[in-house]
């Protein structure tokens, strides 16, 4: 079987959104929504398919993204998305080939990092990708919660208002800019993402419930929050029994996330809050009178970052003390692998390959998992998976890419 693995032309769209929908086992409908949304946010150099004898059976595509790292600074980032190979054509390296030339291509455009969010955990270790964040979510039961609606305001003086898709449109994207300057592992949103993820762009193989929109605004009326959610319905016996399903729920300070969280335990009927997926060491559970009432229901990785240029990625982040460190990190694909020296403090760093003896042998798909402090060195040490060549370098490395807080993306893309 020949298989064409190239860039997509305008006329292949409707095709190549087929496969994708084939792929991810969504119902094979194309509508004009969609194609003239794929027209216009796609960058066609970056879209690749495969087709055999003219059918698009394979889908891949990527974008540019800004990664917020730790220190506030945002690198662009080869996001990589929309990945499927149709079940007739799997398994015959397809997605290899494609993936090898995304990221040939992001390495001469002179990206630092690739990143995407994993469907299933071993596909992508082996493409030199790491899991860089991890993610929790939470089931409150809010009887236990230990909440009392009267006292369910924003203790802070601010206020919480229902918001319209409009409204939401008009207000989330400055919000969203300001937090995540403040949230290492935080993406950017690309061209319609807010249309789509309030509704007021709807693809019909994709049905997304209606969703109430709440804005959280500070004393002085700044607008530090915003959270969405569904409310899923069931009544036994005459008593309620519904759950809140929060889908996103951003804040820029602590006393916008515990009024939403707050405000979200005391709706009435509600006897369940879903959290959605948040930081592993997200602050939820002591916004609540019993922290216990917030049970754990999943806890995964999440986002998987690609170094592509060790020298940028390392120096485009800041470090809690001044040391450094020789690192060897090896990449079988040959695209960012030698040794390089890294040498950080708190005011800026400086990182540039070296002949000096290596301190840590290292992946680079462990580079990823080290790179926004998700994770200390002598853990995956101890995993055998970094590898200490000068006694003490475990310690410096553990100390020096420590955060205070784990990194969190809260976006699927
Ligand atoms: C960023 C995103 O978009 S995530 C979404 C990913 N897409 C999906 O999960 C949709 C359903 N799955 C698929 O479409 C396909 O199975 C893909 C895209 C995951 C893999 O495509 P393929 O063309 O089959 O992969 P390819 O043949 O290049 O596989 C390369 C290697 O990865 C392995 N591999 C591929 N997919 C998987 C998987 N899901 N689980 C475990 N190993 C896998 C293969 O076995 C092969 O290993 P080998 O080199 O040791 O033989």
């Amino acid at each position: 079987m020949s298989l064409e693995i190239r860039t997509v032309h305008d006329d292949d769209i409707p095709g190549w959104i087929l496969a994708l929908s084939t792929g991810l086992l969504r119902p094979p409908v194309v509508s004009a929504e969609e194609i003239a949304h794929r027209r216009a946010d796609y960058e066609p150099t970056r879209t690749q398919g495969a087709f055999d004898r003219g059918r698009c059976v394979a889908t891949f595509r990527s974008f540019t993204q800004e990664l917020t790292v730790v220190g506030g600074a945002r690198l662009v980032s080869d996001a990589v998305s929309n990945v499927t190979v149709s079940p007739t054509h799997r398994r015959r390296g397809v997605l290899s080939r494609m993936m090898e030339r995304d990221l040939r291509a992001a390495k001469e455009r002179g990206d630092a990092v690739s990143s995407l969010i994993a469907a299933e955990y071993p596909i992508y270790g082996r493409f030199g990708y790491g899991p860089a964040t991890w993610t929790t979510s939470w089931r409150i039961d809010v009887r236990r919660a230990g909440i009392d609606p009267r006292h369910a305001g924003p203790e802070s003086g601010g206020r919480i208002d229902f918001a319209s898709p409009e409204e939401v449109c008009a207000l989330g994207p400055a919000l969203h800019d300001r937090f995540r300057a403040l949230t290492p592992g935080a993406v950017s949103r690309p061209g319609q993402w807010w249309e789509r993820a309030t509704g007021l762009v709807r693809f019909p193989n994709q049905p997304s419930p209606e969703r109430q929109h709440v804005v959280y605004r500070s004393p002085s009326g700044e607008v530090e929050g915003l959270a969405d959610y569904v409310i899923k319905d069931r009544w036994e016996a005459k008593q309620p029994q519904n759950t809140a399903q929060v889908h996103r729920l951003i804040t820029t300070t602590p006393a916008a996330e515990r009024a939403l969280w707050r405000f979200l335990c005391s709706i009435d009927w509600v006897l369940h809050v879903d959290t959605g997926r948040r930081a592993p060491d997200d602050l939820l559970p002591h916004h609540l009178g019993d922290p216990r009432a917030a049970a754990v229901q999943e806890h995964a990785d999440y986002l998987w970052l690609r170094p592509l240029d060790v020298p940028r990625l390392l120096a485009a982040r800041t470090y809690p003390v001044s040391d450094s460190l020789v690192l060897e990190v090896e990449d079988r694909a040959g695209l960012a692998g030698g040794r390089f020296l890294l040498d950080a403090g708190p005011d800026g760093a400086t990182c540039a390959p070296t002949t000096r003896s290596a301190d840590l042998t290292l992946d680079v798909g462990e580079l990823a998992t080290l790179y926004l402090g998700d994770t200390p060195a002598s853990r995956l040490a101890a995993l055998g998976r970094v590898h200490e060549e000068r006694p003490g370098a475990l310690r410096t490395a553990d100390t020096l890419l420590h955060t205070a807080r784990r990194p969190w993306c809260p976006d699927i893309f």
